[in-house]
């Protein structure tokens, strides 16, 4: 079953002006239920653009987009994403307990239900003890793991996330991909993920989608299988072949097609 699909889509900002910019074109891409897809390329390819328009935070110019069998505005009136960017973004005044149970607030559920819910989350991504505390008196990789459990609190079949570990040290942000994995694992959550690591995106992916700019396009779809993620695949030669194959994309040296990594 699929979750998103984009037919064709291109994105022109500021059109008829001498500021014109072709931010996307020609963007065709189908992300599977309980897929993880990541987006890697050169800045200004239009990665973002591209988690945008399938949040419905801005409109195409042209192309469709479908989530979840509807338009990405139905899908997002109905709540069927949880977004997370690189700045955590949670609202200072609120306790990370009601930071979580915002989402939920918003969507009108009952006083019990918002709280056993934020709850489920923070013990999901291991900050059950932290509820009563502000965003203020916790670490950046804290935050952002509360950003998570927020983006995750009503359950949403899709997460858009923008480079969220990028302000994150190197342990931290091992250890929140694998969290985050755990997550996505445990809740059949579908995942596009915008990153500037091209380790990072190997790890997490079933497939790396590589863009190149002006215009921004997708250029090649890399398939990862490194089966399920342990400490050693981070050692693992499928791991750096996998390095090595985005690595060639992103130069624009062709990717054989089909040949999917395989695990050692
Ligand atoms: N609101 C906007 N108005 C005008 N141009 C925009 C707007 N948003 C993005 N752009 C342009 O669209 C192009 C793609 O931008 P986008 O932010 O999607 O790239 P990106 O791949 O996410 O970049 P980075 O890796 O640097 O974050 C850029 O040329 C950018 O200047």
């Amino acid at each position: 079953m699929t979750s998103v699909v984009l037919e064709g889509v291109s994105k022109v900002f500021n059109a008829g002006r001498a500021d014109e910019v072709t931010a996307l074109t020609g963007v065709d891409l189908t992300v599977a239920r309980g897929e993880f897809v990541s987006l890697i390329g050169p800045s200004g390819c239009g990665k973002s653009t591209l988690l945008r328009l399938v949040g419905d935070l801005i409109q195409p110019t042209s192309g469709a987009i479908t989530v979840a069998g509807k338009s990405a505005r139905t899908a997002r009136v109905d709540q069927e994403y949880g977004i997370a960017f690189q700045q955590a973004g949670l609202f200072d005044w609120r306790t990370v307990q009601r930071n979580v149970e915002l989402p939920l607030e918003l969507r009108g559920s009952p006083r019990q239900e918002r709280h056993d819910r934020a709850r489920e989350m923070l013990d999901l991504v291991g900050l059950a003890e932290f509820a009563g505390h502000y965003p203020a008196q916790l670490s950046g990789g804290m935050q952002q793991r509360v950003a998570i459990a927020r983006a995750l609190a009503v359950h949403p079949p899709l997460l858009l996330m923008d480079e969220p570990f990028g302000a994150l040290d190197e342990m931290t942000r091992e250890r929140l991909q694998d969290e985050l994995l755990r997550i996505c694992a445990s809740t059949g959550t579908s995942t596009i993920f915008v990153t500037h690591s091209i380790p990072e995106a190997v790890y997490l992916s079933d497939r790396v989608v590589v863009m190149s700019a002006r215009p921004g396009r997708i250029t090649e779809v890399v398939p990862v299988d490194l089966g399920p993620r342990t400490e050693a695949t981070r050692q693992s030669p499928g791991f750096f072949a996998g390095i090595t194959k985005v690595r060639k994309a992103l130069r624009g040296d062709p990717v054989p097609a089909a040949e999917p990594l395989v695990a050692p």
